[in-house]
């Protein structure tokens, strides 16, 4: 038995052998070289990850852990906290907007009850995981214990690990409140202060002043102990961000391709990266968000999301979003004639 943490385990890396052999291979097609610009690097890299001569992005799981907020007692979103339950109702019901594009892509999709504030019935697609009544106020307490931070890392494992064998992963998130919560965790992993905050679901400019008086205090109170990812994760994160940085570990260890949704997934990508660097070599950034945070954060993992259409809800949409490039990118890898095949000379 070993003390460390199992998301501390580094990732196998990605297969530079396939990937240069796809390189290769994309030359001979018939269209003048890097023609398809970064659909060409995309084939490229899912190959190498993937472990396959040929990519493929036909089963796509995609999984939403949810929680609720204690830092919402500070006034810094503009709707109410139940919305978060309300919204894994409408998860499981099939009509809210990630279980659409699930349904667009023919794509699972698993909803992760990390801790709504009230329980909830049993609802079809729905796991109820509740960790606790959602986290504790951040900006007058850790966010979470202990335990309670490495179970949440641990449901992110166990709902990677029920997607089974897919092509691409994606994590979404619903947690009224949690835009305050990246904004605060992107702080203290940057070593910024509340520069990351912005509107979220719609706040006005007082209320993103009121916002980022909240994430100053709570990163003051919580001070040199945010050197530590972890205990950043704990202090000023939340459950579902947690699971989803759980979740993000656990597929770059068992060598699956994730698509990252917007800001508040980017916050957990960056967390993962932070406790487990390796995790990097197996992200993929689906767009970049509204939120203005957004762009220092996918600059700091020196990343370009493949979409830019102004969205801004999370869920994973973002992400879901731009599933149908990965798949034409590897359906051109595929399919497309090479010159000698075309008989050109
Ligand atoms: C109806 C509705 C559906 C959503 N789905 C995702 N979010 C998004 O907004 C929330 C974060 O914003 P803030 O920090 O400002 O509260 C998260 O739940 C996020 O997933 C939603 C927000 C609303 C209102
Ligand atoms: O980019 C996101 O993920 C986002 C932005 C605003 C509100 N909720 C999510």
């Amino acid at each position: 038995m070993s003390d460390t943490p199992w998301w501390h385990t580094p990732p196998p890396r990605p297969d530079t052998a396939l990937a240069a052999r796809a390189r290769r291979r994309l030359d001979t097609l018939i269209k003048p070289p890097g023609s398809l610009g970064r659909l060409e690097a995309l084939a490229a890299t899912l190959a190498a990850q993937q472990g396959r001569p040929e990519p493929q992005v036909e089963r796509v799981h995609i999984s939403v852990f949810a929680a609720d907020h204690g830092v919402c007692a500070e006034a810094i979103s503009s709707v109410p906290q139940a919305v978060t339950a309300g919204m894994v109702r409408r998860f499981s019901a099939g009509d809210a907007a990630i279980a659409v594009l699930a349904r667009q892509l023919g794509a699972g999709l698993e909803v992760i009850n990390l801790g709504t504030l009230e329980p909830l019935p049993a609802l079809p697609a729905v796991v109820d995981a509740r960790l606790a009544r959602g986290t504790a106020n951040m900006r007058t307490g850790p966010a979470m214990d202990r335990e309670t931070v490495a179970a949440a890392l641990e449901e992110g494992r166990r709902a990677f690990r029920r997607a089974g064998d897919c092509d691409l992963f994606i994590g979404g998130e619903m947690g009224i409140g949690n835009t305050t919560a990246a904004a605060a965790l992107g702080g203290a992993l940057l070593g910024l202060g509340s520069e990351l905050a912005g509107p979220g679901t719609g706040l006005d400019a007082a209320g993103v002043e009121r916002k980022r008086a909240v994430i100053d205090q709570a990163l003051h109170r919580h001070g040199p102990h945010l050197a530590s990812p972890l205990e950043a994760l704990r202090r000023v994160g939340g459950l579902e961000i947690a699971g989803l940085t759980g979740a993000f570990i656990a597929a770059a260890q068992a060598r699956s391709p994730v698509l990252v949704d917007g800001f508040i997934a980017t916050v957990a990508a960056l967390t993962a990266v932070r406790l487990n660097p390796g995790v990097r070599d197996w992200l993929h950034f689906g767009h970049h968000s509204a939120e203005p945070g957004h762009t220092r954060l996918l600059q700091t993992l020196a990343a370009e999301g493949l979409l830019d259409l102004g969205m801004r809800l999370g869920e994973g949409t973002g992400a879901a979003a731009a599933v149908p490039l990965l798949r034409m990118a590897c359906a051109l890898y595929r399919e497309m004639a090479t010159f000698q095949e075309a008989g050109f000379t």
